[in-house]
């Protein structure tokens, strides 16, 4: 089980392809997958039952080679399936296991959920037919799930109502809902609505009401690949899942194990090594590699920062700070501001004090206000050569073609409101997105977030693991400005200024727990580039 960070990611096409371009066969594929979730599996579930739920495709067929592995190894273990298997490798997969098959509608919980119903192959929301009709008797609907898994229905599961049982009908994330809860939103009474006068039972569940309930009962939920309605590529929830423990990521990370929605109900992510070579422009952020101060170093050598302070010089001061804690050698904040910390220079706002040519990053936009006096300010930070940081308002003030056209390194930081107005709204994914807008502005974006993601011109990837809901909160953007700000005046390549401060961000963010401030996220900056 290996930590995702540094990882490259990889496209459910991508995998498919990495797959094929080993000439192996699916099925010895399939055989070192079920093998390596056996192992971990057994490492998680100690000597506790294990009830392994199988889908159609090559997903449910890891999970059967992952029960006959635990079998052989002693484990106790249990398969329930949604079905026959469709492929050929997952038929085989299936007949290798000698134990009883249960049907999925009518397994009994045990301590431990595997989920092997859906992996990278789920192209539409669990429950809902292939192709849509309206006017559907009960019959017929039973008819339109047997073909929505390509597979004739192995048992009466099928036969009751499926629609939107069991679905968030907006298509959000239940936030921060336990599995629990998540089950406890459920409704089978729309069953029984549905069909007056029969009770609700196991038998009527559709796939996610079955799946929540079968996670709500365990005590360590593991997925496979993906929980199960997750898509590959987006980080869309199709049909929002339990809250996972354990994914077990098979062979590389996903887009969807690192995108929200669908990252907060993978839970704890590990990459199983199934010898499978990938190569990705896109990887998970991993910890930097940051120079510690040597013996010859001075306050230049480690770095220059300046802050253009603006309307709101509480703003302009927390990336100040920010750029201190993280290491930057000298920090000055150009305007009209005042107060400590002592080491912090503040002077006014000047043209000659910004065309000092020790300054290696100029930080423009926390604060920065949408005045004509913004504008002018950043209109003097644009005549210079410095390096830039764009956050705030100067995203608000600035064009794609005209940070491209400033022709000097440059990273932009925009939150989600601040992306739209600068580059359009799209309903494409976030990765897609921020690599477009990375190319038109011929700069490093980081489009922020819960899942931040970090886009180079040349089409480099690095996404963000989930750091601290905590961070939602005024100030933190400013923090993240100053902290790269830092990483940049250090003399790293943009794109890898732009990692490094995100990282030291969230690890600060981490170490703080609830309720932190974006002063201490500042402080604690600190504590993060210790650890290094
Ligand atoms: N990528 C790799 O290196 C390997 C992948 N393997 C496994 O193969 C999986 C992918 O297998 P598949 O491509 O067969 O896909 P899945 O096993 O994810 O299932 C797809 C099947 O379900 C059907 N389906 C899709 N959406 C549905 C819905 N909403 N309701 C009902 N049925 C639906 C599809 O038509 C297809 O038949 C991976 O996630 C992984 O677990 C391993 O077996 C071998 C190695
Ligand atoms: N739920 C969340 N989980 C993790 N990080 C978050 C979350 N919400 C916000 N963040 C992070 O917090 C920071 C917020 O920045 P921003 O929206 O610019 O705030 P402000 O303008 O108040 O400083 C960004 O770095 C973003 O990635
Ligand atoms: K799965």
């Amino acid at each position: 089980m290996i930590r995702p960070e540094g990882r490259p990611v990889l496209t459910a096409a991508q995998m498919r392809a990495a797959e094929e371009a080993t000439g192996e066969s699916v099925s010895a594929l399939m055989e070192r997958a079920g093998t390596a979730i056996a192992v971990a599996v057994r490492r998680l579930a100690s000597s506790s039952e294990i009830l392994i739920v199988c889908g159609p495709g090559n997903n449910g067929g890891d999970g059967y080679v992952a029960a006959r592995v635990l079998a052989e190894r002693g484990a106790k273990v249990r398969v329930a399936a949604l079905g026959d298997p469709k492929t050929d490798a997952a038929k085989a997969a299936r007949a290798g296991w000698s134990g009883p098959v249960e049907a999925f509608a009518d397994a009994a919980p045990a301590p431990i959920l595997v989920d092997a119903l859906f992996g990278t192959g789920l192209t539409r929301p669990l429950d809902e037919p292939a192709t849509k009709t309206t006017n559907t008797t009960p019959a017929k609907a039973g008819a339109q799930l047997g073909s929505a898994i390509d597979s004739p229905p192995a048992s009466p599961i099928w036969a009751p109502a499926f629609a939107g049982v069991g679905t968030v009908a907006d298509g959000r994330p239940p936030l921060n809902r336990s599995p629990a809860e998540a089950g406890a939103q459920l409704k089978p009474s729309s069953n029984s609505a549905r069909h007056p006068g029969t009770p609700a039972s196991a038998r009527e569940r559709p796939i996610v009401e079955q799946l929540h309930h079968l996670a709500t009962a365990a005590h360590l939920t593991i997925a496979i690949d993906l929980p199960s309605g997750l898509a590959t590529d987006t980080g869309a929830a199709l049909s929002p899942p339990p809250i996972f423990d354990v994914t077990l990521a098979l062979g590389a990370a996903k887009p969807s194990h690192l995108l929200q929605p669908a990252a907060r109900y993978c839970g704890e992510v590990r990459i199983l090594d199934i010898a499978i070579p990938v190569t990705s422009d896109t990887h998970v952020l991993d910890r930097p590699d940051l120079p510690t101060p040597g013996p010859d170093a001075h306050k230049y050598t480690r770095g220059m920062v300046a802050i253009i302070a603006g309307a709101m010089p509480g703003a302009s001061d927390l990336a100040a700070l920010a750029a201190m804690h993280a290491g930057a050698g000298y920090v000055t904040l150009l305007g009209d501001t005042s107060g400590p910390p002592h080491a912090l220079v503040r002077a006014p706002f000047s043209d000659h004090a910004l065309a000092n040519d020790r300054i290696g990053a100029l930080v423009v936009g926390p604060g920065l206000g949408r005045s004509d006096e913004a504008r002018s300010l950043l209109q003097s930070a644009l005549a210079t050569n410095h390096p830039l940081v764009l956050d705030g308002d100067a995203l608000r003030l600035l064009t794609p073609d005209r940070i491209a056209a400033s022709n000097r390194p440059a990273i932009l930081t925009p939150h989600a409101g601040e992306f739209d107005a600068l580059f359009g709204k799209s309903d494409a994914d976030k990765i897609t997105r921020t690599r477009a807008a990375a190319k038109a502005a011929n700069a490093i974006v980081v489009f922020k977030g819960a899942d931040t993601v970090i886009a180079a011109p040349d089409g480099r990837v690095r996404i963000a693991p989930h750091a601290s809901d905590w961070l939602s909160t005024a100030g933190t953007g400013d923090v993240l400005a100053g902290a790269i700000g830092a990483m940049l005046a250090a003399r790293l390549a943009p794109f890898d200024a732009a990692a490094a401060g995100v990282w030291l961000h969230a690890d600060a963010a981490r170490r703080l727990g609830p309720a932190f401030i974006a002063d201490e996220l500042a402080l604690a900056l600190r504590k993060a580039r210790a650890s290094l």
